[in-house]
């Protein structure tokens, strides 16, 4: 698959003077419960209602969706409203019955994304359907995963696509329930950027009052949309009761966002981001230039160790030079997050460095 301004034909012909809006509750609950948040999300930006039908959870004994019956409240909402509708969809069956059903999105969910025999029959079972159909990104931090995804489906001849970046799971606890690692989805949007992108805010947060800043982050890396999941009763949520909004809220979110355009005409805005870029670029060459002298330096020292038989790694200069860099990073309001990556990957390369001069 190549990147084609054709990606986003589908996007562009909605013609939003908006992000793109994908809300509704985590879970259809009852009939009622779903057309009631519908209602009050009718005069908004939402474009799409969603509503999870079929629930895949980590652990079995928990609420798992109440099926198919949710796909005929999901036709109400449209009757009603005029909203169109989106769910998940895990299986071929999954996708007949939304297929006969007409709901007009459907995604496919981090977990079944990692799976190329799910994502497979996904494909098959979609073969040319002029439905959108968006693929959430693996649960582990794999592009080429997600990618292929979307490769498959596209290769059944279907042909709006998008993408969902709901975030990745993390053995060590964070702030987020699932950590963005945006510098992924910017590679992505490097890669294909046509491809509709957009951000779900509440599985990477999995709390409520940090979805705001995460969907202004979005918007400031240029993603198309949102799916935020919206309830009118969230702390009673059947599931996931924390990461979800109500209808109000979201109203509120929609207008304090900032939508930023991708460039701008203006001579002095134009000029003094050329004056800056330039600046970025001196700074840059030097940063290079710096870098291969260190490691011109550790090799020397890896042929002082290879002389005396001493090992590569050094952990107690090591943490030295850590701890003094993330005061020094400090001072210059680097954070350590920062430091900490910049210098393990310095670390890691003079390591491949003198491991090269030992062995040789
Ligand atoms: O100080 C050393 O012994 C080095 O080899 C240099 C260096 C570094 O790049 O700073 C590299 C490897 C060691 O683990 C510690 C530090």
């Amino acid at each position: 698959m190549e990147n084609s301004a054709g990606l986003r034909t589908w996007l562009d012909k909605m013609n939003l003077d908006h992000p793109l809006v994908i809300a509704g509750p985590c879970s259809a609950e009852t009939e009622e419960q779903v057309l009631k948040i519908a209602h009050e999300l009718k005069d908004s930006d939402v474009n799409y209602y969603r509503a999870g039908i079929w629930k895949p959870r980590t652990r079995p004994g928990n609420f798992e969706g109440v099926g198919a019956i949710g796909l005929e409240w999901l036709k109400k909402v449209k009757e009603e409203t005029g909203l169109k509708t989106a769910t998940e969809v895990a299986n071929r069956a999954h996708v007949e019955l939304a297929l006969e059903n007409d709901v007009d999105l459907l995604w496919i969910g981090a977990r079944s994304t990692v799976s190329p025999f799910i994502i497979q029959e996904i494909a098959d079972a979609l073969e040319g359907t002029d439905k959108i159909v968006l693929v959430k990104n693996p649960v582990n931090p794999d592009l080429s995963l997600w990618l292929g995804g979307v490769e498959r489906l596209y290769s059944k001849n279907i042909k709006n696509l998008g993408v969902i970046h709901r975030g990745f799971s993390t053995y060590e606890k964070s702030k987020y329930r699932n950590n963005p690692e945006w510098q992924l989805a910017i590679e992505l949007q490097n890669k294909f950027p046509d491809l509709p992108l957009i951000l779900d805010p509440s599985h990477i947060t999995g709390n409520r009052e940090m979805i705001f800043d995460v969907s202004q982050t979005a918007l400031d890396l240029n993603y198309d949309g949102l799916m935020i999941e919206t309830h009118n009763n969230p702390d009673k949520a059947w599931s996931d009761a924390a990461q979800q909004v109500t209808p109000e809220s979201l109203k509120q979110i929609m207008r304090d966002l900032k939508i930023r355009k991708e460039t701008d005409e203006e001579a002095d805005y134009n000029n003094k981001l050329t004056n800056c870029r330039a600046q970025i670029d001196v700074i840059d060459n030097s940063l290079v230039e710096m870098l291969g002298k260190r490691m011109k330096v550790s090799d020397e020292i890896g042929k002082l160790k290879k002389s005396r038989n001493v090992a590569v790694l050094q952990s107690k200069r090591w943490n030295e030079i850590l701890g003094k860099m993330i005061m020094d990073g400090e001072e210059k309001g680097l954070s350590e997050e920062f430091i900490l990556r910049i210098f393990k990957a310095i670390h890691q390369e003079s390591i491949n460095h003198q491991e090269k001069v030992v062995k040789g």
